[in-house]
């Protein structure tokens, strides 16, 4: 076996590895357009029902969940939870972007026929 021959097998199997690596970024981001989806759809709920749009309680429950999952996985338990906490941080500020938003029929819109 060559030198050049080394090369052309170390180049196949970074080429095979980059490639899984490729679709598996594909799907973190399909998944989190879909998580994020269903997160907006709460957000709407929260906001027309007053809701608070942080919700620590279930947060705990989620990052113990996910702790656990991580573990079992072979994942490092912290940097699944500093995932988890850097995803629901982004989706508390929509939320709360969405209850800043007015809706029709509220008062904090300027000109709506509801404020007369
Ligand atoms: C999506 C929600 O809102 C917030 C975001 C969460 C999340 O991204 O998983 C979890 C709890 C809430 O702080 C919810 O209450 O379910």
């Amino acid at each position: 076996m060559t030198t050049r021959d080394i090369d052309d097998n170390v180049r196949a199997e970074l080429d095979r590895l980059r490639e899984s690596i490729d679709n598996i970024d594909a799907a973190v981001v399909h998944m989190l357009a879909e998580r994020f989806k269903c997160t907006q759809q709460v957000g709407h709920l929260k906001a027309e029902h007053q809701l608070p749009p942080a919700d620590p309680a279930r947060e705990a429950r989620q990052i113990a969940r996910l702790r656990h999952l991580a573990e079992s996985a072979k994942l490092d338990p912290a940097f699944a939870e500093k995932l988890l906490n850097f995803i629901i941080a982004e989706v508390i500020r929509h939320h709360e972007q969405i209850a800043d938003q007015p809706t029709p029929g509220d008062p904090r819109r300027p000109g709506d026929p509801a404020v007369r």
